[in-house]
Order: structure tokens, then C-alpha cells, then sequence
């Protein structure tokens, strides 16, 4: 039987973002995986659990031509790892998944490769992540194709002008975040009704997961779902009045805006 060669991909970074990526890339099982991380004894146990090549320097990566490189380093120490990234091949292809890091400013310091910026969220773990995803105007249409291919196996690749990432960065990336805390809410007064813990996030994260799948299928709007919920004198338009009363929309709104600013 012949040892056929998996293609190489690097990950960058592995705190919550970079162990979310990895987990969705070894759900695929077709990637052999490298991660950069300064030594920690999390992300060594971590190389055990996911079976990847761990090393403590760029010079590594670089040395080992890998087809992807994912960073997913904080956004103030990016650029300079993009720096020691120049040596990487023309073949390679360097995604950043860091928050308000500019792509031309990568691109001036990863000068051979191919370099796309992207917001992912952390449902990449399960294969089922938004991915916002920005590349240059010279980007030609094979490698654009190559880098959505890779990443649509992670999630829905939706791609932006680089200037609304950062709305994506919060409505696809910090969203996660918000529908957290609105599953919790729900479950703490599901349990006060009586609903077991462990039933109640079930309940709700299925609800939450079919809501999202038939906002997806059926294109209708988040309001004309709603009515089709809201049976007249009915249970759910006295919820949905109580949400209003309480502010919830105006919540919302003030939450996406703090965390634009
Ligand atoms: N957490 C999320 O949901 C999302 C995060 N991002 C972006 O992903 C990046 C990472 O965010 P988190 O994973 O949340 O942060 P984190 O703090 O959990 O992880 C950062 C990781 O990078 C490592 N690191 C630090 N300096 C390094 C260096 N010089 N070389 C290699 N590794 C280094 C740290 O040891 C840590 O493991 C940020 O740029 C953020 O904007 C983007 C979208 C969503
Ligand atoms: O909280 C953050 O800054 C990152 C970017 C989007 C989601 N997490």
C-alpha cells in the first residue's frame, strides 16, 4: 500500500480560535496539522488530544512549506509573525483570522504568498462556522477558489469587501457570544419552570439551531418568521411583547454597537 502524502496545514496561534479551526480541520481527517504555539502545557496536551506537530518558532512552519497557513495569534502580535513569514512559498497560502488586522498590511510583510484575511466564528469546531472572508483585487480566480474550497469545508464562506469584516467580526464572530447568553437566560427560566438543566440545553440550543436552518432555507425575513410563530391571542405574542417591554431589541442593537466600536 502506498503512503500517500496529506497536505500540510499550519495553525498559527492555538488558544479558543485556533483549537476551534483545528478541531473542524481534523473532523475531516485529510489534513496533517502543525501548530506555532509558545510553549504552554494546554496547548501540549492539546497536541496529544488532536494528534498535531507541535513546534515553538516560524522557522519551523516555514521550513516545512505547509499548503495553508491559518493565523490565529492575537491581533497586536500578527503582523509581527507575518514578518517571519516571508520565506514561506508562492504556493502557500496565509489566512489571518485577525480581528481589525488590514490585509495590505500582511501583504507587505508576507510578500511571496498568497494572503487572505478572515473572520471565522467558533462553530468551525463542528464544521458549521460564518466565515467572512476578504482578499485582494489580485487575487486571481483559481487561488480565490482554492482558499473558499478549504475554508467552506469549516463552514459558510460569505465574502466581503475587506471594510465589512469588521461587522462581521461582530455580528458572525462575537454573535456566537450573544446567542450564548440569550440560550442561558432561556434555560435558567426553563429550570424554574421545572425543566431539567441538561433537558433545557437541549431544548433550546436544537431551537436555536432549527431556527437558524429555516431563516437559511425558507430566505424569509426574521420578522415574517416570527409571525408564523405568533398564534393570535396566543402564548408566544405575549413573550415576544414582554421582550419588547424589557428592551431586548434595543439590547441587541447596543450590544453590536459596543463591540463595533
Ligand atoms: N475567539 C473568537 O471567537 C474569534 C477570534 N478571532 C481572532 O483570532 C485571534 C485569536 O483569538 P483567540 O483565539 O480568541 O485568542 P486566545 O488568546 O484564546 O489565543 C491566542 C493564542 O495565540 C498564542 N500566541 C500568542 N502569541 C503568539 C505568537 N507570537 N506566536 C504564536 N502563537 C502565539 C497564545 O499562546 C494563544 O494560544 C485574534 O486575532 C482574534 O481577533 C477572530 C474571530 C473570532
Ligand atoms: O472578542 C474578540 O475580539 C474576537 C473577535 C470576534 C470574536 N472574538
Amino acid at each position: 500500500m502506498t503512503n500517500q502524502k496529506r497536505p500540510l496545514v499550519a495553525v498559527i496561534g492555538a488558544g479558543n480560535m485556533g483549537t476551534a479551526i483545528l478541531k473542524g480541520l481534523k473532523n475531516l481527517n485529510k489534513y496533517d496539522l502543525l501548530v506555532q504555539n509558545p510553549e504552554n502545557p494546554r496547548v501540549s496536551k492539546l497536541a496529544g488530544q488532536l494528534g498535531f506537530e507541535l513546534v515553538h518558532d516560524n522557522e519551523a512552519v516555514v521550513a516545512k512549506q505547509p499548503q495553508f497557513v491559518i493565523l490565529t495569534t492575537p491581533a497586536p502580535v500578527t503582523l509581527d509573525v507575518a514578518k517571519e513569514l516571508k520565506k514561506l512559498p508562492a504556493s502557500t497560502f496565509v489566512i489571518s483570522s485577525a480581528a481589525g488586522v488590514p490585509l495590505h498590511k500582511l501583504n507587505r510583510r508576507i510578500t511571496n504568498s498568497i494572503v487572505a484575511a478572515m473572520i471565522p466564528n467558533t462553530p468551525v469546531a463542528v464544521n458549521a462556522g460564518t466565515i467572512g472572508l476578504a482578499m485582494d483585487a489580485n487575487v486571481s480566480d483559481k487561488e480565490r477558489a482554492t482558499v473558499v474550497d478549504f475554508l467552506s469545508q469549516l463552514g459558510q464562506v460569505i465574502e466581503v469587501p475587506e471594510k465589512q469584516l469588521d461587522i462581521i467580526g461582530v455580528v458572525g464572530g462575537c454573535g456566537p457570544a450573544f446567542v450564548d447568553v440569550f440560550m442561558d437566560a432561556m434555560s435558567d427560566a426553563a429550570v424554574a419552570h421545572g425543566m431539567n438543566r441538561q433537558t433545557a440545553y437541549q431544548v433550546i440550543a436544537s431551537m436555536v439551531k432549527g431556527s437558524g436552518a429555516l431563516a437559511l432555507a425558507t430566505k424569509q425575513s426574521p420578522s415574517a418568521l416570527r409571525d408564523e410563530v405568533t398564534s393570535p391571542a396566543g402564548t408566544t405574542i405575549r413573550g415576544v411583547m414582554a421582550l419588547e417591554k424589557h428592551g431586548m431589541r434595543h439590547a441587541v442593537i447596543e450590544a453590536v454597537n459596543k463591540a463595533s466600536d
